[in-house]
């Protein structure tokens, strides 16, 4: 049985769902050695943003195949590190969006009233009205930077708080910013006219400090700052300075550039700042969808299964993954054969998507066809995670071709490589949306399904060669389960390709290459 490890902790809905394919071990204090030092005994890591998963801890996972994130940000995970592993790393996209976006909201309005200052001092026995005299957020304006999941939704909630709303993403076209009623515009315009500004971007090496002196300058002195995405995006330092000298009105911060917070310039700040400990996503309901989302993904990627959220498996999202599981299976097997006919180091790959399979959604089947070129070379070690980055490594240029045209199959895929020994090349296509079957060899049509081990000739089509061929394997006790010749003209050149029933016994390869009329022979195993 499979071992995972869960590291934070995480609703007792997700752990259910482990049991049923793992043995779970639940260990929420673990120190960075304690884990590294425990981590290669397990085939799932189950963590929320408390866990760091280094470079080293993956190096120490030796049988890891899964790292689950209960939540959105994988930034403290190494996912460059697990991808050249082979690991996958899958989060839940979706699971606290909400509980995300309504913390942002309450920050907003906890700020403008002052509420946790307000409501310590009546717990203290005050009765200070003077003091927490607040402002309203209608008919202000919000700058939300980063509309993507969390961000929509805030400008949704804040749009029917009769909220003026500006919009920072690069990556959104203006008709999205459009429906969600906010106007996109400049960054620094942004800051300047914003009387609310909330970040809900991921930290990066352009969003780092994307808050810092300079930028908190352009603002207003009423300007309040919301960062509930991630600690690192602010100047810390400068926003203290920022508060205390007036040069904005206040913020409310979720997330640090340190979690957790320690000594820091923000504290003693008073009612203008508020500080929750990285609270966003804590909801008993986010907490619940995030422990379902995850732990279904680590129990189907233990079962052999695809993962529906991987972070570095590109394009592999379920509506992909449902219509095109059995292109992948064919593109791999493609991917393997045409590894084995070319044999030695694969210096190019031109793949062809044809008919339905020329779409842009299709990277994926050249991810798989790389998973099955690399399979001689890697193994086991080479999945639908580090197949790009393996071929890559070893300079394996891939060539991609589209060609929408209707064939005779719906979809054909078509796979030549070139490498120090030659070039080969395969077609194949499913047939009835699910049976793999090969159609070319070579440039020499066929309709053969792949078989475990397969024996191609390239021959001359002349009479009494496949008789030939048929008693030297009967003399080596080899069984011929199926048998078709592909050839262009009568008498010409031709490819037979023969399924067999076991292994062709060591040296035979070299006895049909002496076959009169035999030019070449390859015996492959799919
Ligand atoms: N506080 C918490 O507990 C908590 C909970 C959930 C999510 N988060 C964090 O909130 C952030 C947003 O999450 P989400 O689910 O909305 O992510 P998302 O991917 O749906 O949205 C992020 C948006 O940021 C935009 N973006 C990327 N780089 C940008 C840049 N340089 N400038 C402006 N926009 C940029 C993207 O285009 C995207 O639209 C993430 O950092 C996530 O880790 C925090
Ligand atoms: O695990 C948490 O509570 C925080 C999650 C949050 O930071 C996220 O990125 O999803």
């Amino acid at each position: 049985m499979s071992k995972v490890l869960v590291s934070d902790p995480i609703d007792q809905v997700g752990i259910d769902i482990l049991s049923q394919v793992a043995t779970v071990d639940i260990k929420t204090t673990l120190k960075p050695d304690e884990l590294k030092a425990i981590i290669g005994e397990y085939d799932a890591l189950m963590i929320r943003s408390g866990t760091r998963v280094t470079q080293d801890i993956i190096e120490a996972g030796v049988k890891l195949k899964i790292i689950g994130r209960a939540g959105v940000g994988v930034d403290n995970v190494d996912v460059p590190a697990a991808t050249r592993k082979g690991i996958v790393v899958v989060n839940s996209p979706e699971g606290n969006t909400i509980a995300a976006a309504e913390h942002a909201l309450a920050m907003m309005l906890s700020l403008s009233r002052h509420i946790p200052d307000a409501n310590a001092s009546v717990k203290r026995g005050e009765w200070d009205r003077k003091s927490y005299v607040g402002s309203e957020v209608y008919k202000k304006t919000l700058g939300v930077v980063g509309l993507g999941k969390i961000g929509s939704h805030v400008a949704s909630v804040a749009k029917a708080m009769g909220m003026k709303l500006l919009a920072y993403d690069p990556f959104i076209s203006t008709e999205r910013a459009e429906q969600l009623g906010c106007q996109l515009v400049e960054l620094n315009l942004l800051f300047q006219q914003a009387d609310y500004i909330t970040l809900h971007i991921p930290k990066t090496s352009e969003t780092a400090n994307l808050i810092n002196a300079k930028t908190l300058a352009l603002m207003k002195p009423t300007t309040r700052i919301i960062n509930c995405a991630r600690g690192g995006i602010i100047d810390e330092a400068a926003l203290a300075v920022a508060i205390k000298e007036g040069t904005i009105a206040g913020a409310a911060l979720d997330v640090f550039d340190s979690e957790p917070l320690g000594e820091s310039d923000l504290l003693g700040l008073g009612k203008n700042i508020i500080l929750t400990p990285h609270l966003g996503a804590s909801t008993a309901e986010a907490q619940v969808n995030v422990a379902i989302d995850v732990a279904e993904q680590i129990r189907d990627v233990l079962l052999g299964l695809p993962a529906r959220s991987a972070v570095n498996i590109p394009g592999l999202g379920p509506d992909v993954l449902e219509g095109f599981k059995p292109y992948m299976e064919l593109a791999e097997t493609l991917g393997n054969l045409v590894g084995q006919l070319t044999g030695g180091r694969v210096e190019t790959l031109n793949v062809t998507l044809q008919g339905d399979l020329a779409t842009n959604k299709s990277q994926p089947l050249i991810i798989a066809a790389l998973k099955g070129l690399l399979y001689q070379a890697l193994r086991e070690r080479v999945n639908y995670v580090n197949a790009n980055i393996e071929a890559k490594e070893r300079g394996i240029r891939v060539i991609e071709t589209r060609d929408a045209s209707a064939r005779d199959y719906a979809g054909l895929l078509h796979l030549q490589a070139t490498g120090t020994l030659g070039t080969h090349s395969v077609t194949g296509a499913l047939l009835g949306d699910k049976e793999i079957h090969l159609t070319d060899i070579d440039g020499f049509p066929i309709n053969v399904p792949p078989s475990k081990y397969m024996l191609f000739t390239l021959h001359r089509d002349v009479p009494g060669i496949i008789g030939k061929l048929g008693s030297l394997l009967g003399s080596f006790n080899v069984n011929i389960a199926s048998m078709q010749v592909g050839r262009k003209i009568v008498r010409g050149d031709a490819v037979m390709a023969l399924s067999i029933d076991d292994p062709l016994p060591e040296g035979i390869l070299e006895e049909i290459k002496k076959v009169s009329g035999i030019r070449d022979a390859y015996t492959v195993t799919l």
